[in-house]
């Protein structure tokens, strides 16, 4: 009889196409284990919306586990104790594991394939979330790349990914260990009713992800081109929670996008090498959390204000289109792609707020919170970033409602107090004639745009000084 193997799920929260999984079955019978490790984490454990989805994911992915035969050890504390000891005591010498590319993860499984080496036990780490591993692509210089354009037609020369792995239907498990936690002990839902929403958008655990799938291919997909800048519509995946914790893997999506023959693939597929982009600038500079990448922003002049930051965090800001986009992260743990630049814009740029404060705000109210793709996103739209945007390019959020939720539908939906305006004026209220304009109670903006536009212009004029 081979001793057993531990299969330690991380981000990678499914059966089908994980090749942890497979090597793990190849090597006796499993032991499937989640580990809550905060204290490794630090300030990146998963914040209250990440852990609200991933109760419902453990809670999917214990049933499908126990279906297979291979029932799933729930435990918590710190896993470079806690990994090395299991092994011990259940006799395996064979670790696998999806590669993480956060910086905490990866000093800490340094540490835990030392301390399993220590007992004669092996870490094997796989190739689960991404399509390409960050230090396996390089650019022609043998460097790893800055920008994503060269980065996307780098994993596009790579040809179609290897074809998605089978789950399996069996699985020669053994008994969970002794200390092994209810998924209740985990204590990962919030205590008030603030993600009671979350359900009405979503289904944590991988076959919510295969309904998604399922949802925008090959309808949506086709109109993807045309349809992803609108918030007020389906128009995109919302497949970016599933990506997070490896309910569907990138291969899968990338496939099924294929397999839809759709007209829109290619921009779809763009979008999932942004993510890879994103990973690949974590792995290469882990830094990006914290750090401006650009070191002339190091000195930039914020003007921290509680206030502000408050307003902009409860939608309340006056610009209706930003605070559709607050309240929709409030309401349902998510936020449109556009609007999030638009907000994100607002915050660092009118309100001259730390991208940092933006940052750790998505952080606990996303449920696809994503070190990669938050940290390099926040920093593109801050100026700071690899290939980002030109911090001079500030968006209008008047102009950016008007031309992407003109109509309103967006606003009206999560500003239900201005959903009485007229469409010509549902971005711009403080414009209606002052007896409509009574009937509204909704802040006047926070901030003119002109002047928010310009002194975001000359604190950015002052680094060059
Ligand atoms: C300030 C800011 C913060 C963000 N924080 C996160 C985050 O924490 N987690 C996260 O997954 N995405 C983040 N994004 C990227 C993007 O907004 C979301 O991935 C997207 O809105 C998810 O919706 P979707 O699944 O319907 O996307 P689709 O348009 O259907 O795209 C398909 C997939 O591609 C990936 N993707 C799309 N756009 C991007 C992008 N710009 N960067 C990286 N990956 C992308 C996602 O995995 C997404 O699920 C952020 C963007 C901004 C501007």
């Amino acid at each position: 009889m081979p001793d057993p193997a531990i299969l330690w799920f991380r981000q990678d929260l499914r059966l089908a196409d994980n090749p942890a999984l497979v090597a793990a079955i190849a090597a006796g019978p499993v032991l499937p284990v989640y580990i809550l490790d905060d204290d490794a984490a630090g300030p990146w454990a998963p914040g209250g919306a990440g852990r609200w989805w991933l109760h419902h994911s453990l809670a999917s992915l214990g049933d499908a586990l126990k279906a297979t035969g291979a029932p799933l050890t729930l435990l918590r504390g710190r896993a470079e104790t806690l990994i090395p000891a299991l092994a011990q005591s259940v006799g395996a010498t064979q670790v696998h594991a999806g590669r993480l590319v956060e910086p905490f993860a990866r000093e800490r499984d340094h540490r835990i394939a030392e301390a399993l080496g220590a007992v004669g036990a092996t870490l094997t780490l796989h190739t689960s979330s991404l399509i390409a591993e960050p230090h396996r692509i390089r650019s022609g210089a043998g460097t790893p790349f800055a920008v994503y354009t060269p980065f996307s037609r780098a994993i596009f020369a790579l040809g179609e990914p290897d074809a998605p792995l089978p789950a399996p239907k069996r699985i020669a498990g053994v008994p969970p260990a002794p200390d092994s936690l209810t998924l209740d002990a985990l204590d990962l839902l919030p205590s008030r009713d603030w993600a009671d929403a979350f359900p009405e958008l979503w289904t944590p655990g991988e076959d919510g992800a295969a309904a998604r799938i399922k949802r925008f291919t090959p309808k949506a997909l086709r109109s993807y081109g045309d349809d992803r800048n609108a918030p007020g519509i389906a128009g995109t995946s919302g497949l970016s929670p599933h990506l997070h914790w490896g309910e569907v893997s990138p291969r899968q999506v990338w496939h099924a996008a294929r397999e839809a023959g759709a007209e829109g693939q290619d921009t779809f597929l763009k979008e999932i090498l942004w993510r890879e982009f994103s990973y690949h600038l974590l792995w290469h500079r882990p830094e990006l959390p914290e750090t401006p990448l650009r070191k002339e922003f190091e000195r930039f002049p914020w003007k921290r204000d509680a206030k502000l930051l408050r307003a902009w965090q409860r939608g309340q800001t006056g610009y209706p289109i930003v605070d559709a986009g607050m309240r929709q992260l409030w309401t349902h743990g998510w936020m449109h792609n556009r609007v999030r630049m638009i907000t994100a814009s607002f915050l660092i740029k009118h309100l001259l707020q730390p991208w940092q404060d933006g940052a750790a705000w998505f952080w606990d109210t996303l449920v696809d919170a994503d070190l990669a793709s938050n940290s390099a996103s926040w920093q593109w739209v801050a100026g700071s970033g690899s290939d980002a945007a030109p911090y001079f390019r500030v968006f209008n959020p008047i102009l950016q409602g008007e031309k992407f939720d003109g109509a309103g539908a967006y606003v009206r939906r999560y500003v239900p107090e201005l959903a009485a305006l007229p469409d010509k004026l549902i971005q711009r209220p403080w414009e209606a004639p002052p007896e409509l304009r009574a009937t509204v109670d909704y802040p006047a903006p926070i901030i003119a745009h002109d002047e928010g536009r310009a002194r975001a212009l000359a604190a950015f004029a002052s680094l060059k000084g």
